[in-house]
């Protein structure tokens, strides 16, 4: 027993009293000893006298397939990840399509809202502005520093389209952290999970007695800068091989820190890159099979954005090499995008613009601001429309109507995420189209028969790129994420699909195959790193293409 300093709650006010504990346990034992702990042979008598592996795994799936709520599986499956990960990513490898959904979005959305509540056990590391000015102390005491090679920093201001999360952002660098093992192979003790909490400005959980995170608003931009100048700083010292995913920042933030550090450190934000390329890349495989139905070339298209945060203006910015891809020059590409953002459509006269949307601001319309989708379409005449602005059911059925009577095959791309936000469903968007339509959501929705045919909906969600991204990044050993590594990310994963898929008119590959595409993509990017010389592992260099895939394959870490 110690007597230690225990933090109590009253009236919403911390206090802290002294008073006897026995030693806490700083890391979950997953955390220290991961996989190995089942790579060991236990002694007779120890287990069931049969346990078999694959009998295990189907109890397992049983468990899981018990429980009603989508977030009691939630927490079903990270308590088998804490206990017996090598059979939580053997589940993961072997019901992709049926586990991503509860580990990732939609169901991490409810694990966020609801983390300060649901938490039992510490995973992943927190670092926050209280340690500003000692942060190194607080990253030397990870665990396993020799063996990161990835980390998905969060700082819980944006967590999907839920808003400022705060400390609850921390299921979201666990999510996509569990994506980049079962997707990629990357090995589970090379992974660190970060919440940066810098203040909250939701009330409800300031309020909430429960909440884990620093009672405080966030802080200013100024003391933000210098802790993240920090914080990137001893990163880099402590990890030197370490790449790192900024995920879920407030739009403001994404870009700034994304620009501030891209060229001096290995790393990418996935909301904005990660995002762009998994849309280009859908987008691609679209405009193809639209164009195929019109008749029209592929730089004719017309893209319009409903939504102009980071998601959206990323999403916008990477578009345009769809349109360079075709030969037109950034100018003529600039010119075949539109933005909405929550006051209409974004034009020079129509006033002050926050910096990040200045890029596509169109310099050919003066009227009056105008506000109403339908209004925007008729005068766009978009051949594609893209919905990042989190406002459900944005896209009316007059908006998919309209849409559907200026194109033989319209692009509806409703992105929001988690599903409740998606601007149409699946459904309406196939009903209000004729089943003309070429659909690609942020979350995942049903397949739908229509007129005795099945039609089948894209997951455009980053879970396809930022995988193989990664596993590039920590393969070559590259010293900075590229704009052509990002865009060959895209081309890798529209390249990716396989006959099947285009028979059945998919604009993504199936998500059980996500380990196959990753590593496809992951030679597209190492190829790309290596022409602009950001790679720093020369042994690849002179590996073809056959063995670097070979390489690339042999080195995904898979559950025994
Ligand atoms: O996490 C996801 O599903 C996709 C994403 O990055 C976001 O919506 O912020
Ligand atoms: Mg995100």
């Amino acid at each position: 027993m110690t007597i230690v300093l225990t933090p109590y709650w009253t009236n919403g006010v911390q206090k802290l009293k002294l008073a006897p504990q026995r030693m806490p346990l700083l890391f979950s034992p997953s955390q220290w000893i991961p996989i190995r702990r089942t790579a060991v042979k236990p002694k007779r008598g120890l287990v069931p006298p049969i346990l078999d592996e694959s009998v295990h795994a189907l109890r397992c799936l049983n468990q899981l397939r018990s429980k009603d709520k989508s977030i009691e599986k939630y927490i079903y499956l990270s308590a088998l990840k804490d206990q017996d990960p090598n059979m939580f990513y053997k589940l993961c490898l072997e019901n992709m399509s049926e586990i991503t959904p509860v580990i990732y979005t939609p169901t991490v959305g409810d694990a966020c809202l609801q983390y300060s509540h649901i938490y039992r056990r510490p995973e992943g590391l927190f670092v926050s502005i209280k340690d500003k000015g000692n942060i190194r102390e607080v990253i030397n005491n990870w665990p396993r520093i020799d063996e990161a090679r990835i980390s998905v920093v969060t700082d819980g201001s944006r967590i999907l389209g839920l808003g400022d999360l705060g400390v609850n952002g921390m299921p979201i660098s666990i999510g996509k952290l569990s994506l980049y093992i079962a997707g990629a192979g990357i090995r589970p003790q090379s992974t660190v999970p970060i919440c940066l909490d810098l203040g909250t400005n939701t009330q409800k959980y300031l309020d909430d007695p429960l909440y884990l995170g620093l009672r405080q608003k966030r802080v200013s931009d100024k003391e933000m800068t210098e802790f993240m100048d920090e914080f990137m700083h001893e990163m880099s010292a402590a990890f030197p091989k370490l790449m790192i995913q900024f995920e879920d920042f407030s739009t403001d933030n994404a870009f700034k820190y994304l620009e501030r550090y891209r060229n001096k450190y290995a790393v990418f934000n996935d909301d904005i890159q990660g995002t762009g390329a998994v849309v280009l890349s859908g987008f691609l495989n679209a405009a193809k099979l639209s164009s195929a139905a019109s008749g029209q070339p592929l730089s004719s298209h017309r893209i319009l954005f409903f939504g102009a945060g980071s998601a959206g203006v990323g999403v916008a910015q990477q578009l345009m090499s769809f349109f360079t891809l075709q030969g037109l020059s950034k100018e003529e590409a600039r010119r075949r995008i539109w933005l909405v953002d929550s006051q209409g459509l974004v034009y020079n006269a129509r006033g002050r613009l926050a910096e990040h949307k200045k890029y596509f601001s169109r310099d050919d319309y003066n009227g009056a601001p105008m506000t109403d989708l339908v209004e925007i379409i008729k005068h766009v005449q978009p051949t594609a429309l893209l919905g990042l602005s989190t406002i459900t059911g944005a896209f009316t059925p007059e908006v998919i109507q309209t849409m559907a009577s200026i194109n033989a095959r319209p692009i509806l791309f409703p992105l929001s995420n988690p599903i409740r936000l998606s601007e149409c469903s699946f459904a309406d968007a196939v009903q209000y189209t004729n089943g003309s339509v070429l659909f690609a959501s942020g979350s995942p929705f049903p397949e739908q028969q229509f007129r005795g045919t099945t039609l089948y909906p894209g997951q455009g969600n980053n879970m396809y790129i930022f995988p193989g991204l990664g596993l590039a990044a920590i393969l070559g050993r590259v010293s900075s994420v590229t704009d052509s590594m990002v865009e060959a990310s895209s081309l890798g994963l529209a390249d990716s699909l396989n006959d099947e898929e285009h028979a059945q008119g998919l604009l993504y590959p199936r998500i059980e195959r996500i380990r196959e595409i990753s590593g496809q993509i992951a030679k597209a990017v190492i190829r790309a790193a290596q022409r602009e010389g950001v790679d720093r592992n020369e042994s690849l260099r002179g590996l073809n293409d056959v063995d670097l895939l070979k390489l690339i394959r042999e080195k995904m870490w898979t559950p025994q």
